[in-house]
C-alpha cells in the first residue's frame, strides 16, 4: 500500500551523523594543546522529498556531515571552545546549502588534563583524570539568524562524608525511610544552561569557558560548603548562584541522582555501626533517587 493512501503527514524530520570523533591538535612550539571530541551533526530543511518521494537530491549525505566537521575543526582556531567550534560549524552548513534551514550540533568534550613531571605541567604529555564531560548544544535557524546555545557538564562524580540531613519529610503507611542528620551525600552532576542572545555576533562575545568554569566551581563549592537539608535545596542554591553571577545564562537544569551509602548493620558481629558511630557503608549501586530542577528568569535579561 502506498504511504500516500494513508491519512499520514510528515511531522518532523533531522539527519546527519553522530559520533564523529576528533582529536585537534594544537602545536605551538614545545607546547602542545589536545581537544578530544564526540560530535553530532543533523540538518533539517526543505528535504521532506527524500522521505516521501525517495529524492536523494536534497540529501546532503550524512558522510558529507562527517566531513564538514573534520574539515571545520582542521582550519578552526577555536575546537578547544566548543560553542564557539558547533557556531562555526553550524554557520558553515547554511552558508553552503541554501535548502537547509536548520543546523543542529552537539559536542561532548572529553577529559584530557595536562600530565605534571617533577612538578612542572608536561609540554605534550595528559591524563584522563575523571569521566567529566563538558557538552554544548548549538542551533542555528536561517530565519533570523538565530542562533540558541546550550552549555552543560556531566559526569561529575562528588561526594560528602557529612554535612547532609533529610528529617521532616511527608510521611504515611508506606513510609520506611528513617530520618537523618547527618549522612553521606554523593551525586554525578549532570547540568546544562541556556544563553541569552540570540545572533552570532552577540554569542561571539561570550566567554564560554569562563562560564563554564564558573558554574562548575559555584557547583562544587556549594556541594560542599552547604548544610544540605536535601538535594533539592542544595540543587536550588548552586542554580540561584549561577544566575546571580551570569546575566548571559537564561535558565540553568540539573539532574542529580542521590547514590545512596547505607550505614550496614554489624551488629550480628558485635559491632557498634549505628547513629554517631557509622563508620561501615555501603554504596548501593541501585535504585538511587533523582532529583531535577529548571530555574529561569522571570524576565530574561539581556547580554
Ligand atoms: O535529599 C533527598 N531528597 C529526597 O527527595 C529523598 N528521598 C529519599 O528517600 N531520600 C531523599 N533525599
Amino acid at each position: 500500500m502506498s504511504a500516500n493512501n494513508q491519512n499520514v503527514y510528515l511531522k518532523a524530520t533531522r539527519y546527519g551523523k553522530d559520533l564523529v570523533r576528533l582529536m585537534r591538535v594544537y602545536r605551538e612550539g614545545q607546547t602542545q594543546r589536545c581537544t578530544e571530541l564526540t560530535v553530532r551533526l543533523l540538518l533539517d530543511g526543505a528535504i521532506e522529498s527524500s522521505y516521501t518521494h525517495a529524492d536523494n537530491s536534497v540529501v546532503v549525505t550524512t558522510d558529507t556531515c562527517k566531513n564538514t566537521v573534520n574539515m571545520i575543526a582542521k582550519r578552526s582556531p577555536n575546537v578547544d571552545n566548543i560553542e564557539l567550534f558547533a557556531q562555526e560549524i553550524t554557520e558553515h552548513v547554511l552558508k553552503q546549502y541554501a535548502h537547509i534551514s536548520h543546523a543542529y550540533v552537539d559536542i561532548i568534550k572529553h577529559k584530557w588534563s595536562r600530565l605534571n613531571v617533577d612538578g612542572k605541567p608536561h609540554p605534550h604529555s595528559f591524563v584522563r583524570d575523571g569521566e567529566e564531560v563538558q557538552t554544548c548544544s548549538v542551533v542555528q535557524e536561517r530565519a533570523g539568524n538565530k542562533i540558541t546555545v546550550k552549555s552543560g557538564l556531566k559526569n561529575l562524580l562528588v561526594l560528602k562524608t557529612t554535612g547532609s540531613a533529610f528529617h521532616g519529610f511527608y510521611k504515611d503507611q508506606y513510609t520506611t525511610l528513617t530520618e537523618t542528620w547527618d549522612r553521606i551525600f554523593s551525586t554525578s552532576v549532570d547540568c546544562e544552561w541556556v544563553f541569552v542572545a540570540h545572533d552570532a555576533n552577540t554569542l561571539r562575545r561570550v566567554n564560554f569557558p569562563a562560564i563554564h568554569d564558573s558554574v562548575k566551581k559555584i557547583t562544587t563549592d556549594t556541594f560542599a560548603t552547604d548544610d544540605s537539608a536535601s538535594v533539592q535545596a542544595t540543587m536550588y542554591l548552586m542554580q540561584t548562584q549561577a544566575l546571580a553571577k551570569h546575566a548571559e545564562i537564561a535558565e540553568i537544569s540539573y539532574a542529580l541522582p542521590n547514590k545512596h551509602y547505607v550505614g550496614m548493620d554489624l551488629s550480628k558481629l558485635g559491632l557498634e555501626n549505628s547513629g554517631k558511630n557509622t563508620e561501615i557503608y555501603y554504596p548501593q549501586a541501585d535504585p538511587s533517587g533523582l532529583i531535577t530542577a529548571t530555574v529561569a528568569r522571570k524576565s530574561s535579561s539581556k547580554l
